[in-house]
């Protein structure tokens, strides 16, 4: 079997050409979205993603509020990045580029955001809002994994799907939206602690590899016509002795599966599309 490719660059500028409507459509009423970013010094990874969401702004009409902080930024001068945006009228969402460098307290940062203005949807509220079932806005990465599966129709009720990784951006909060009524998988959640893997990968209708481990998923571990994601993203240096983007499922996995998303260009740009998502609903519900 050769799979069926879960094109997340092409599903993202769908869902953008849709978001550029919708932001077209508040702009007339008068309402411009903006998203805040917080930047905390110059690692090259979080400088590019934060690029990229400023990118995808322009893309779709979005405003782009800005704040970056140099490397020996403070405690002090990071939380008053928060309040600023916190209190700017012009900040429809926004969100704090993880990780901070060493020295600053994270989830101090990450509870000073005003849960409404979470763009992530990573905030303790939030979260807890998902374990409630109440409306908030939803954590991407889970949410774009879900929206991919939708729109190459890949069945998600009733089905087995093995989450492997219980991180707090991706497992975890996966494991809460696919259980919701309105989504009605089976979710077995597993890590890098389950002693026997390949028994519980085996079973599933859906596997998303979200453990960070390069290669962890291997064709032996994937029922025949399984959908299998890669959410992995693993910075390993290549022979040629430069570092590269690997993901957590083998290659080979394509020759057994029904659908695999790529890594590269599976469910990175739909991260990044449904960043843009929670800030134009959260717009629309403020008419
Ligand atoms: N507050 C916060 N929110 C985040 O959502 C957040 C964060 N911090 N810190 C870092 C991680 C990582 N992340 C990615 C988003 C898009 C791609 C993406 O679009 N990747 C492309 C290109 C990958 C490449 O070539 O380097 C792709 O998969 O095709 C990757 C990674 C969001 N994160």
């Amino acid at each position: 079997m050769t799979a069926t490719i879960l094109n997340g660059t092409e599903t993202a500028a769908a869902i953008k050409a849709d978001l550029r409507t919708r932001v077209a459509a508040l702009q007339a009423r008068g309402v411009t979205p903006g998203l805040g970013t917080v930047l905390v010094g110059d690692d090259p990874g979080s400088r590019w993603y934060v690029n990229g969401k400023h990118k995808d702004c322009a893309e779709v009409g979005i405003a782009s509020l800005r704040r970056d902080l140099p490397a020996d930024a403070t405690q002090a001068d990071v939380e008053r990045a928060v309040a600023e945006l916190n209190a700017d009228p012009a900040c429809t969402g926004y969100i704090v580029q993880l990780p901070l460098p060493k020295g600053l307290n994270e989830q101090r940062v990450l509870e000073l955001i005003d849960p409404d203005s979470d763009a992530d949807g990573l905030h303790p509220v939030n979260l807890g809002r998902l374990v409630l079932g109440v409306p908030a806005p939803l954590p991407c990465t889970p949410r774009g994994i879900v929206e991919l599966l939708r729109r190459y129709h890949v069945p998600i009720a009733g089905a087995e799907v093995c989450v492997v990784g219980r991180g707090v951006t991706v497992g975890r909060p996966l494991g809460l939206l696919l259980t919701r009524r309105t989504e009605n998988a089976t979710v077995t959640l597993c890590h890098t602690g389950t002693k026997d893997l390949a028994a519980h990968t085996r079973r599933a209708d859906i596997i998303v590899a979200a453990a960070g481990v390069p290669g962890i998923i291997t064709p032996g571990m994937v029922r025949a016509g399984a959908a299998v994601l890669d959410v992995g993203v693993s910075r390993v240096e290549g022979s040629d002795g430069k570092k590269h983007i690997v993901g957590d499922v083998h290659a080979d996995v394509a020759d057994v599966a029904g659908f695999v998303s790529p890594n590269p260009g599976g469910v990175g740009p739909m991260t990044r599309a449904m960043l843009l998502t929670n800030v134009v609903e959260k717009a629309e519900s403020a008419l």
